[in-house]
Order: structure tokens, then C-alpha cells, then sequence
């Protein structure tokens, strides 16, 4: 059987066999630990990033942060109030940083979108949401174009938040607090390779401090901006 190529919003072989890859390189990986969630596929890695270079990459997110937008173009302006930016896929270390987490997942580097850096002031939020495209929103067919559905999410912390700040999975309950350095991987599909519900997610309102991240989203095919 072939895979239709509009078919985001259903299983598929394709995403499912991109599920079982990364979950079987992770689960033999004595540095990295699943979360334990019945129905989401999430894991932890500590120190995947050192103190330096995390601190070089909130250099170069001060650099170039601007206010976030969302991929729905959205009134929504209190629905992710952090900064953002894309960071040079030429930059060395963001080019380093990149190639090790594919080095982790086994994904595919040509399906990495660029990594996306973040930057969350005290107040500020990125509420529930899921990284796959809904299908039937507007921009899907654009988003089929260019490298189809969002598989894998890679994320890290670089900064340590005092208070608030926690990546909240509202359906799995439970929520992990930013750690600097910290890479947090998670399936945004079904082992079926329909998207998951399940891994709907919210970056809580910090409340002291100012929490960073770098997330970087993997297509299900090549990522072609
Ligand atoms: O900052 C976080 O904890 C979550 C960020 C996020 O959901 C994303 O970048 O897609
Ligand atoms: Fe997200």
C-alpha cells in the first residue's frame, strides 16, 4: 500500500515507521530516559547541552528575538507572548547543536526545520497547543508542500526558571520544569503515525526569572522552507 501525500490527519506508515526509528535509537540509549506517560512518547536528557553553549545560545536569541508569531496568523496575541527567532543554520554551533540532536533521534537532518530559539520573560506564555497541522486548517496544504507533518519535537532548556516555566502536558498531567541543558523529546504522532492528541502541550507563564529554549520540529519528509 502507498501513502497518500495529503494524508496528515491519519495513520500512515510512513510517520509510524518514523516513530518506531527514533524510539528504538532512544530506548538504548542509557543517557536518556522515558518519561513515563501511557500515551505519549516523551524522553529526557540531562547536560545534552553545557553550560557554555547554553549560554551562547541565549546570546544569539537576545540577538534576534522578535514577538512570536503563530503558524495560524492569529488574533490570539495573548497566546504565545515570548520572543522567537530563527537561528543561522550557518552558525557553527547552531550547526553543531543541530547535527547532535539528529546524532540522538536518528532523524534525518534534511527534515529538521531550523532551530527555533525562545525567549520567555517573567508574565510570559506559550498556551496549549499541538506541534502537528491540524489538516484542515489553511496553511496545511502549503505545509504538505514543504515537507508534509511535524513527527518529532526536540526542545532544549537553557536557563534554569525560579518559578513557573514548566512545559505542561495537560492530557498526560504532568509537567517538566526547565532545566539548563536539558533536551526533551517527544512523538507529536501515534505509534500508528496519526497524530496524537495526547501531546498537546503549554509553556506555563514564567513567574521569576527568564527561561530560554531552542525547539526544533522534524517533518515527516524533507523540510524545504
Ligand atoms: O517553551 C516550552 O516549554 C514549549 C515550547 C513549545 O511548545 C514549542 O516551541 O513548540
Ligand atoms: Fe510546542
Amino acid at each position: 500500500m502507498t501513502d497518500m501525500i495529503d494524508d496528515g490527519g491519519t495513520a500512515s506508515t510512513i510517520r509510524a515507521k518514523i516513530g518506531d526509528t527514533v524510539r528504538a535509537k532512544l530506548d538504548r540509549n542509557p543517557m536518556v530516559s522515558r518519561i513515563d506517560a501511557p500515551d505519549l512518547e516523551i524522553y529526557g536528557r540531562h547536560g545534552f547541552l553545557s553550560a557554555e553553549e547554553c549560554e551562547a545560545l541565549r546570546t544569539l536569541i537576545d540577538a534576534d528575538a522578535q514577538p512570536s508569531t503563530l503558524f495560524s496568523g492569529s488574533a490570539n496575541a495573548d497566546y504565545r507572548t515570548s520572543h522567537s527567532c530563527n537561528l543561522s543554520p550557518y552558525d557553527p554551533l547552531v550547526k553543531s547543536i543541530s547535527d547532535r540532536i539528529c546524532a540522538l533521534t536518528g532523524l534525518p537532518p534534511e527534515n529538521g526545520e531550523t532551530l527555533q530559539g525562545q525567549r520567555y520573560a517573567t508574565g510570559q506564555e506559550y498556551k496549549a497547543h499541538c506541534d502537528y497541522f491540524p489538516v484542515t486548517a489553511s496553511y496545511w496544504p502549503a505545509m504538505m508542500k514543504t515537507g508534509g507533518q511535524r513527527s518529532w519535537t526536540a526542545m532544549i532548556y537553557l536557563s534554569p526558571v525560579a518559578v513557573g516555566g514548566e512545559t505542561h502536558f495537560p492530557h498526560c498531567e504532568f509537567m517538566v520544569p526547565p532545566v539548563e541543558g536539558m533536551i526533551l523529546i517527544w512523538n507529536n504522532m501515534k505509534a500508528d503515525g496519526a497524530p496524537n492528541p495526547m501531546s498537546l502541550h503549554a509553556a506555563r507563564p514564567v513567574e521569576s526569572g527568564i527561561k530560554y529554549v531552542v525547539t526544533k520540529w522534524f517533518r515527516e519528509r524533507r523540510w524545504t522552507a
